[in-house]
């Protein structure tokens, strides 16, 4: 029975950390339809920048295993993937993935072409000539095969056998993961691989996409299985497995124009990325008690590379325009976790009973591991090993090691919950609401402590660095002004907590101060239409009725303009609209475009339904306050 041997390095035992490479795609011009250049760039062998939207003067590295540039080849890349190879011809496990957005150059990194072969042709070339060299000098035997499935839609397609169904994940008691029904196919040559691989890449599902015209709608694993077996007693048997992972792209599906079948499609792709995303929040937590690998097909296959027992290198591949730019941020955070991962890899090993002949690795092998298991049994061992009793947050990210993104917009949130539980009558009287501001500000204060140790503790995190982008002998990376938006002024966007550390605090004001003029006007509209307390939501319905439509509609349309166009500063001259709102409200128009009604507001971060009225109606009467 095949059994698990730590790996020994003298007395420790061997731990192997998940290698991180970052290969960033050649600049494409059809990805950047105003001509902006490029939001991120290589420094050296390891480390590369991103400018910082919060702050065009700035930008954020990140240090790598291998930082791959835009000129790096083929070849380049596979050699950052070859020192893991030797593994799998000693009974270990290893795997290489690639991950990143849409059309960031995932498949051409895993599959090439074939006057550029990728990662997985190389790498099953590099195996085969391993083994011929071992062959010859050493008293083992090998045999090679492989398999080669899609996770598509959640489901685990055959692609040597097209047409099979759904096939069923499964662990035996040692937690080595298994299809039973899987096609092996044994191969004794190079050659044998390339007339299996390139026509079941065709079975592969792909599609056009407004972001990639051949967009991988499905993860692609080739696991390629080396069984070596001891001529000379006591005969054992040392199993190695190779998965080769090209991963499907993670979706912003407003830019892809995903529609139906598509959109289907993404969301499967969308929920397996981040339920991987969760399981590396949770290998790095200390505190969680269940890595969620049972939450998606992929996880659950990838089980036993990530923070199981496998040697593993994730490609991370980003696009440098800045079409991409919030992708390629939140690509580069997720490469930066995932270094932290520490794999344990065993020897997977049989040792055959000395009476009976040397068992050799082949096909029926094979299907007695992954197909004929009593399904009782299997059950039994599934349960047995099951690792995952009880439940996780759903946070994206783990409480130790939160994303920038979330551990500002949940800081962002809270000032939004306050505000809402703090000043139900905050346009009610000038004085009340000067109060309340003051109070907010109090607030206000508090969480820019937090939050300046929040950056603090980000600054000290191994792999992301902030500096200041002169730092560096090149020249200083920026941002081209755009061609096609001439009109709009090009604002640093969002990322609340750090740009409310930089800016004073009578800015972050969430009432913005106005003419006494205008102010008496507005006081005087209020009277007018102001609800007594305890009815705010019948009258908010009311209110707008009294006003003169037509000049209703002129107002609403004023608001919609700023909205759309305006500059930072012009969106803290709304009503309610602070600087924090305001960058978030610019970070919502870089990646989803125009809003397109004033409703849409609803959809920004920290613009909820419930405060959405009373925007409505301090900008409204403001507008037409100073209009008068
Ligand atoms: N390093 C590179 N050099 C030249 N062309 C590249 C490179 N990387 C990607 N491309 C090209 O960019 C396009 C998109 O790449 P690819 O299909 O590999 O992206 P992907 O990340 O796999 O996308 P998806 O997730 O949608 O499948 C392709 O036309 C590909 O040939």
């Amino acid at each position: 029975m095949a059994q698990r041997v730590a790996v020994s390095d003298g007395a420790n035992k061997k731990v192997s950390r998940v290698r991180v490479v970052v290969r960033l795609r050649p600049y494409m011009g059809t990805h950047d339809e105003k001509d902006e250049g490029s939001c991120v760039r290589g420094l050296d062998s390891k480390n590369l920048e991103i400018i910082n939207m919060r702050n065009a003067t700035e930008t954020v590295k990140y240090s790598f295993d291998v930082f791959h540039g835009e000129q790096t080849t083929q070849q380049e890349v596979f050699l950052s993937v070859k020192p893991i190879l030797p593994h799998i011809l000693t009974g270990q496990n290893a795997s290489v993935f690639a991950y990143g957005p849409t059309g960031a150059g995932k498949t051409h990194t895993m599959m090439g072409s074939s006057n550029q072969p990728g990662v997985i042709p190389r790498a099953v070339r590099e195996v085969f000539k391993m083994v011929n060299a071992k062959n010859e000098v050493e008293g083992w035997d090998y045999s090679i095969s492989m398999s080669y499935l899609e996770i598509y839609n959640e489901k685990v397609l055959d692609l040597l056998s097209p047409g099979s169904q759904d096939l069923q994940i499964r662990e035996d008691k040692d937690k080595n993961i298994l299809i039973p029904g899987l096609t092996h196919t044994t191969i004794t040559s190079f050659s044998d691989f390339d007339k299996l691989f390139v026509p079941a890449s065709l079975n592969r599902t792909t599609a056009s996409t407004k972001i990639n015209q051949r967009s991988s709608r499905s993860h692609a694993v080739l696991l390629l299985k080396v069984v070596r077996t001891q001529h000379a007693s006591p005969h054992r048997q040392q199993t190695g497995k190779l998965y080769l992972i090209d991963l499907a792209g993670s979706e912003d599906n407003r830019r892809t124009g995903n529609q139906g079948i598509r959109l289907k499609e993404s969301g499967a792709i969308n929920l397996s990325l981040f339920t991987l995303s969760k399981v590396v929040d949770s290998l790095n937590s200390s505190t969680a008690v269940r890595v969620p690998y049972r939450d998606s097909k992929l996880t659950r296959l990838l089980q036993d590379s990530l923070g199981g027992s496998a040697h593993s290198v994730m490609i991370t591949n980003i696009a440098p325009e800045y079409k991409f730019y919030f992708d390629t941020f939140g690509a580069l955070n997720f490469a930066s976790k995932s270094k932290l991962i520490v794999n344990k890899p065993f020897i997977c090993e049989t040792v055959a009973v000395p009476a009976l002949p040397v068992k050799r690795a082949r096909d029926g092998q094979e299907a007695g591991r992954f197909g004929t298991e009593p399904q009782k049994k299997r059950q039994r061992d599934e349960k047995k090993t099951e690792q995952d009793g009880s439940l996780i947050s759903a946070h994206l990210h783990s409480p130790s090691e939160p994303s920038v993104i979330d551990r500002l917009l949940a800081l962002e949130k809270l000032v939004m919950n306050c505000g809402d539980k703090d000043k139900p009558g905050m346009l009610r009287d000038t004085d009340d609401s000067l109060k309340e501001i003051q109070e907010l500000k109090e607030k206000q204060r508090e969480l820019e402590s937090k939050a300046m140790l929040y950056n603090r503790v980000l600054g000290e995190r191994p792999g992301v660095k902030q500096e200041s982008a002169f730092k560096n002998s090149l020249a200083p990376l920026q941002r081209k002004e755009s061609t096609a938006s001439k009109g709009i002024k090009l604002q640093a966007v969002v990322l609340p907590l750090q740009v409310t550390q930089l800016q004073p605090l009578q800015k972050l004001a969430v009432v913005k101060k106005q003419s006494v003029c205008a102010k008496k006007k507005e006081k005087k509209l209020f009277d007018q239409v102001e609800p007594p307390e305890g009815k705010e939501n019948c009258i908010e319905k009311g209110w707008e009725s009294q006003l003169d439509t037509s000049l209703l509609d002129i107002s609403k349309h004023k608001i919609l303009q700023i909205l759309n166009s305006g500059s930072l500063k012009e969106l803290k001259g709304l009503q309610l609209i602070g600087d924090k709102k305001a960058k978030l409200i610019l970070g919502w128009r870089e990646i989803h475009g125009q809003f397109k009604k004033l409703d849409d507001l609803i959809k920004v971060e920290g613009m909820t339904g419930k405060r959405y009225p009373s925007f409505m109606k301090a900008n409204i009467l403001s507008v037409m306050g100073n209009s008068f």
